[in-house]
């Protein structure tokens, strides 16, 4: 796909719903007794790897068309052993989550994902969730395949997550779930609370407390879920890429719909106010117990920040595009504490380094910073005309895409299909605010 600079981008748009937020609605409703109606699930392929493996787990899931979902689920410790490998694909939310779930049984089942998944630590969640009681067998350094045996009576922990990662504390309060005691999580950084305020939303009893070593998050086990109506936002994760291509398109105003701003979320918006940008948040409200807001942004000058390293969780998939709209700004702008971007879909703090570079934007590379040289205020502005390997990494190629529309010459991405597992209709929602992208 290649994105070409062109005219200023206007409308108002919604983008698919949040992705955190659907894996989980997902997860909880197949644990849940009852019926779990879900609105506005994310319909990317990510999300619907966790709708077949929660199927796969016995619960009855079924799609009533346009992000409205019902799944009927079997309880807590009752899912079913699935007969065949459950593949995640891109998906490491699903994978990790799901490991939780099924440490919650005593049910055998072999995970796989394509070549991206297939890469990525699985230890930090295998290590903490065989306290718990589950038995793992993987490929070297704990990586997909991997075969898991849930526990036969789940013990409740207190773990001190070793790195920021709502991924990890997600999966070991899942599993906690059917743990007799109290299962505790300590974060030295708070991340996303979206597992604890939907576990509330069920019915499960969650204390969060911030205490001197950090957020001590508790559940009580033994629980029940009870299923619940779950209405899902916007997903800001998607959102900043057409936010920051309204930004740095001259003359653009855009406003994007009913986002999701959770304050564990909006690290980037932060970012972008200190950046000096055209956004406001307007029609705040809330909304099944998360903050929703529209986003109204319009293109002007933007100048260098640093972005201090306790933000990383607050905004963790958002430094690629973070990094572009840094390219278009007047002066450096520092981004420090990104060791994370390394075990994502790809080395993200490698790929946005090489691509800056490859669109004539200057930058430096650490083990977890990056610096990025803006061209803003000199009137200039990225040279763009490079390919660029998206490397499965659908983050990536959004963020060069967006690159592409406000460069001097296009950019071109060697292969946009992963930008469905997070963000389908990406391509054709920018078209319809008059972006040039084919
Ligand atoms: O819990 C979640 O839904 C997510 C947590 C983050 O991962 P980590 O937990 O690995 O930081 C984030 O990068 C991912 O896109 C979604
Ligand atoms: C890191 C991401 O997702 P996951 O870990 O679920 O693959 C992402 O969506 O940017």
């Amino acid at each position: 796909m290649t994105a070409r600079p062109g005219g200023p981008l206007a409308g108002r748009i919604a983008v698919p719903g949040d992705k955190s937020m659907s894996h989980r609605a997902l997860m909880l409703g197949a644990l849940a007794e009852g019926e779990t109606r879900i609105e506005g699930l994310l319909e990317g392929e990510d999300v619907l790897s966790t709708a077949g493996a929660m199927a796969a787990l016995g619960a009855e899931v079924e799609r009533l068309g346009d992000g409205r979902w019902r799944v009927v689920g079997r309880g807590v410790g009752r899912l079913a052993e699935p007969a065949q490998p459950l593949d995640f694909g891109n998906a490491g939310t699903g994978a990790r989550l799901c490991l939780g779930l099924i440490a919650q049984q005593p049910i055998f089942a072999v995970l796989v994902g394509d070549a991206s998944l297939s890469r990525r630590p699985m230890g930090r969640v295998t290590e903490p969730l065989a306290r718990i009681g589950a038995h793992f067998l993987s490929r070297a350094g704990g990586r997909l395949p991997l075969a898991i045996r849930g526990a036969e009576q789940p013990q409740p922990i207190s773990y001190r997550l070793p790195v920021a990662s709502a991924q990890v504390k997600s999966a070991l309060l899942l599993a906690g779930l059917a743990a007799e005691g109290t299962t505790e999580v300590i974060e030295p950084e708070a991340t996303r609370d979206h597992t604890e305020n939907m576990l509330r939303a069920f019915g499960a009893t969650v204390t969060v407390s911030d205490e001197a070593d950090g957020r001590h998050v508790r559940l009580a086990g033994p629980a029940r879920l009870t299923a619940a109506p779950v209405t899902v936002p916007g997903d800001i994760s998607s959102a900043a890429f057409p936010l920051v291509a309204a930004l740095v398109v001259p003359g653009s105003s855009v406003v994007i719909e009913n986002v999701g701003v959770n304050p564990l979320r909006t690290g980037l918006l932060d970012c972008l106010a200190e950046m000096g940008a055209g956004l406001r948040l307007v029609n705040r409200r809330d909304q099944a117990g998360e903050p929703v807001a529209d986003l109204v942004a319009e293109a002007g000058p933007l100048k260098g920040i640093v972005v201090p390293p306790e933000r990383a969780p607050s905004m963790i998939d958002e430094y690629p595009i973070l990094a572009v709209a840094a390219a278009f700004a007047e002066g450096r702008t520092e981004l420090r504490g990104l060791g994370e971007l390394r075990v994502k879909e790809s080395d993200r703090l490698a790929a946005t380094a090489r691509g800056l570079a490859a669109c004539g934007v200057a930058v430096e590379e650490g083990e977890d910073w990056l610096v990025v040289h803006g061209l803003g205020g000199s009137g200039r502005r990225p040279a763009g005309g490079a390919r660029i390997e998206a490397n499965l990494d659908h983050r990536i190629a959004m963020a060069f895409l967006v690159l592409g529309l406000a460069a001097a010459a296009p950019v071109e991405v060697d292969d946009a299909s992963p930008i469905d597992t997070s963000f389908p209709g990406f391509a054709a929602l920018l078209r319809g605010l008059g972006a040039d992208l084919a």
